[in-house]
């Protein structure tokens, strides 16, 4: 049972996991880390970016809404996380649709040392260089998930998550496929951004990188169905997630879990 070990580790760590995140998803990505029993921080500021990355436990870098001095601030954090050892995960949001974006995910694996890339299916497709069209932030359907992550993992050349109706994770040796989650999770925003940050709660309280993906994934999946379960909308359902991600464990979790 790895998402035993996994989810109690991060209850009994609350590892601070530093966000230099979009400003459409702060507040979810703040109390989901928190229902799950990490510690969030969010900062933009480049006088303290180091510093705040020295301190934490895992570095999230999320262009949603990107701009020149936030791009600095992340390279600042990335590198002292990088100095520190700490994990750090990449959400390349919206990556394809401008160049700006494009550029700023370039500059970022170049620069720095990532654990962890975590997308939709057409901001992984993107990256694969595979024939993907993004134009906003919004992943299309239907999308072969497991192809897509074998084939960005071998474009990167490090670990890659990649999202959708399934959940696919690979490190270019083992292969995960998640089957988990609800359709309600791409009617509420920025629940993409939160797995990413969720991710890293996990890897900062497990060196295996693959484990943690999945056991974070799975468990966040079968949280969103539990969610769901009641059958109302987007708006109830965001607020049922944040409670079930507070209380699952894992034997709530077992009998629902599909993770190959
Ligand atoms: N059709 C679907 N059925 C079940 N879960 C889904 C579906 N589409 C997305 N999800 C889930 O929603 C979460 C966010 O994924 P995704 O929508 O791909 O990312 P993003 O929000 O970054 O576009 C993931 O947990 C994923 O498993
Ligand atoms: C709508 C929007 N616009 C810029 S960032 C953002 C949120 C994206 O969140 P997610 O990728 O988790 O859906
Ligand atoms: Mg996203």
């Amino acid at each position: 049972m790895t998402a035993l070990t996994s989810i109690d580790r991060v209850r009994a760590q609350h590892p601070l996991i530093f966000n230099i995140t979009n400003a459409v998803v702060t507040d979810l990505t703040a109390n989901g880390l928190l229902a799950v029993g990490a510690s969030p921080v969010m900062s933009n500021a480049l006088e303290e970016a180091a510093d705040m990355a020295a301190a934490a436990d895992a570095l999230v870098l999320n262009i949603g809404t990107p701009s020149a001095a936030q791009v600095e601030a992340m390279l600042a954090a990335g590198r002292a996380a990088n100095q520190h050892g700490i994990p750090v995960v990449l959400d390349p949001v919206g990556v394809g649709a401008t160049p700006f974006r494009n550029r700023t995910v370039r500059t970022l694996l170049d620069e720095l040392e990532l654990a962890l890339i975590r997308g939709n299916a057409g901001e992984l497709g993107y990256l694969a260089g595979l024939d993907s069209r993004v134009s906003g932030v919004d992943a299309t359907a239907g999308a072969d998930t497991p192809a897509i992550a074998e084939r960005a993992c071998e474009q990167l050349g490090l670990p890659v998550l990649v999202t959708g109706r399934e959940d696919a994770m690979t490190d270019g040796s083992t292969l995960h496929v998640v089957r988990n989650g609800h359709p309600l999770l791409s009617r509420v925003t920025g629940t993409g951004c939160l797995l990413s940050s969720i991710t890293a709660a996990f890897l900062a309280c497990d060196d295996q990188v693959m484990r943690a993906t999945a056991d974070a994934t799975g468990f966040y999946g079968v949280a969103a169905e539990l969610a769901a379960a009641h059958g109302e909308g987007p708006g109830s359902f965001r607020h049922r997630l944040l409670d079930r991600l507070a209380e699952l464990d894992t034997a709530g979790l077992t009998p629902h879990l599909q993770l190959d």
